[in-house]
């Protein structure tokens, strides 16, 4: 039986209450797949429990209930097969931006001679329009330039699932604009597996396959995925005219305005699933 790329059954968290006997539960009944290559956003409200899903696919935290299969193997603890990007760039401080991608392309192929590291990992900063500050350390870079140096190492090591935690949320607007387009090229040439959050709905719907729509926590669920039918290659500028775009953009807005609460006051009872709803809004 071939088995989806990523499947995510019934994940839950929960902490111990205030009083003595009593859980809190962020989020419960998780239920999605996920494609190999697809690009996937989650949405919801702050809270929800999108990072903590996050770091669970990464191996960073323990789900409480619930299981993560990879290639239909469940995963334990973190892998060069998953590679994280984080908001606040993570980066080694006393290395040039080229020795931070080297390093970690260095870990995840240790038999490459250094020029085979060095030209693979210039490659990747030369996608994302970096390859004249090679020789600069992070301090001597701007946030942006910063978040680049990330994407193109996460990139870089090629593992088969991106995990990608607002990865835009400290960049100025313009920047992120830049940023997001130089996003969809490497991930054009790449195909890699992306899981991504982010509370931008423009953003979402310019670069996801699907978007997942959680409902506020506590007991939070992912209620919704919201498939985005806009051809590819998407551009900023243009993809705001596809006749889609708005029908997309009000279905998100209106769940995060007046649905993502509806759901959240009832528990699952122990056996109920929590299947996502597919929305396909392709006219
Ligand atoms: N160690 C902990 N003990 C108790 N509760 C915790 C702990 N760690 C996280 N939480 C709670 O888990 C919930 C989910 O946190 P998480 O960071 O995953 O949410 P999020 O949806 O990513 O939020 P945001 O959008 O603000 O980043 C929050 O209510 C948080 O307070």
């Amino acid at each position: 039986m071939s088995h989806p790329f990523l499947e995510i059954e019934n994940l839950k968290k929960s902490y111990p209450g205030k009083e003595k006997g009593q859980e809190f539960v962020v989020f419960e009944g998780a239920n999605f797949t996920i494609d190999k290559g697809e690009f996937v956003c989650v949405i919801g409200h702050s809270g929800c429990g999108k990072s903590t899903i996050l770091n669970i696919l990464a191996g960073l935290d323990e789900a409480s209930d619930g299981f993560v299969f990879m290639h239909g193997k469940d995963i334990s603890g973190p892998s060069l097969e998953r590679g994280v990007v984080f908001q606040n760039y993570s980066l080694l401080p006393w290395r040039t931006a080229l020795q931070n991608v080297a390093f970690g392309v260095k870990a995840r192929w240790p038999k490459w001679s250094k020029e085979q590291v060095t030209d693979h990992s210039l490659k990747y900063l030369e996608l994302v329009g970096l390859k004249d500050a090679e020789h600069r350390k992070p301090s001597q870079l701007s946030g942006g330039m910063r978040q680049r140096v990330s994407i193109a190492r996460a990139f870089a090591t090629q593992p088969q699932l991106l995990l990608m935690d607002e990865p835009f949320g400290a960049l100025d607007a313009l920047t992120r604009g830049v940023i997001q387009e130089e996003l969809i090229k490497i991930w054009g040439e790449t195909k890699q597996t992306v899981f991504m959050i982010t509370h931008d709905v423009d953003e979402a719907i310019l670069l996801s396959d699907r978007i997942l729509l959680m409902t506020n926590g506590p007991h939070a669920r992912v209620a919704e995925s919201v498939k985005v039918s806009i051809d590819r290659p998407r551009k900023r500028s243009d993809i705001v005219h596809h006749p889609d775009y708005y029908k997309i953009r009000n279905h998100l807005v209106d769940f995060l305005v007046n649905r993502s609460n509806e759901e959240n006051t009832v528990p699952l009872h122990s056996q109920e699933s929590a299947t996502p709803v597919e929305v396909d809004l392709a006219s």
